[in-house]
Order: structure tokens, then sequence, then C-alpha cells
């Protein structure tokens, strides 16, 4: 049976948990999901190699960056970590984040997070269950997430 890892923190402003379980769920009915809470993003790593090492076949993780320069340091720092991880587990890690200064009102933010979130987690489920191929027919079709896709250069 697949088993799908959510990592979600305290830190951020919007349920993303919650919005990638309920799509995993949709797009993948009979799997397994384990959700893990962490407060912030460089708690994330462990939380998402900690699931894989309970058996997770691939992970999402849901991040939250503040506008300081300190926090976009502390995403580089987890971002880093998470690679890492993935290195070294041959498991995909989607690392979905939201910069609280990508848009200029909340409004606008959570919608972003709610488009990136679910379009990653469906992603995920592409590559856990369907495998390396499932993303090929989208290659190179400007595909976004957060935001409308911006479609080829022909
Ligand atoms: C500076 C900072 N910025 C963020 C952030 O932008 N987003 C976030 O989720 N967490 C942040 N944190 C908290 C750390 O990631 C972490 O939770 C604490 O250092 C405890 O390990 C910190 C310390």
């Amino acid at each position: 049976m697949r088993k799908y890892g959510v990592v979600d923190t305290t830190f951020s402003r919007v349920d993303m948990g919650s919005i990638a379980i309920k799509v995993i769920r949709a797009e993948d009915p009979d799997a397994e999901i384990i959700r893990y809470t962490v407060p912030g993003i460089k708690d994330i790593p462990v939380a998402a190699k900690r699931l894989l090492d309970e058996g997770c076949d691939g992970v999402i993780t849901l991040g939250w960056v503040g506008k300081s320069m300190l926090d976009k340091y502390s995403y580089l720092a987890t971002s880093i970590g998470l690679i890492i991880t993935q290195v070294l587990t041959s498991k995909h890690i989607i690392d979905v984040t939201v910069h609280e200064d990508e848009v200029d009102n909340e409004e606008k933010l959570k919608d972003l997070a709610i488009d990136r979130v679910t379009k990653h987690a469906k992603n995920l489920v592409k590559l856990v269950r369907d495998g390396r191929n499932a993303l090929t027919p989208y290659a190179g079709k400007g595909l976004r997430q957060g935001y409308e896709n911006v479609g080829p250069i022909d």
C-alpha cells in the first residue's frame, strides 16, 4: 500500500497540511497518509526523514517563510537539508514553500498557498504512484504552482 507523508508547521499562516491531505486523498483514495506538524521550517528536514524511515514512499513539506533576511537564510538551510535528505533516501520530498513577501496582500497570499499546495500534492501522487514518466507529458509546458501557468515558448 502506498504511504505519503505530509509535514507542516505552526509558523504557517495557512493550514496547508489539511489542503495537501484532502488533495492526496482525492487523487489516491486507498493510500495511507501520515501528517507530522513541527514548529518551523528548520524542523522540517528531520520530520521528512523520519516519515521516510517509517516507510513513506514520498513526502510533501509545507513551509512558510517570513519576510526578514533571517527567515530567508532559515529557508536556505532548510532547502539544503531537504535536498540532502532526498539524495540520501532516494525518495522524493516535494518542497512546497510560500514566501510571505511573494505578493502584497493576505488574500492573494492565501490563494497562492492553496494553488501551490494543490498542484504539488498532485505532482507528488503522480511521481509516487505512477513513476518517473508520469510528468513527462507536461515537460516544457511552463507550468507554475501558486501562479497561472505561463505556457511553452513556441
Ligand atoms: C528566523 C526564523 N524564520 C522562520 C520562518 O521564516 N519560517 C518558519 O517556519 N520558521 C522560522 N523559524 C523557526 C525555525 O524554523 C525553527 O522552528 C526553530 O528554530 C526551532 O527549531 C525561524 C527561527
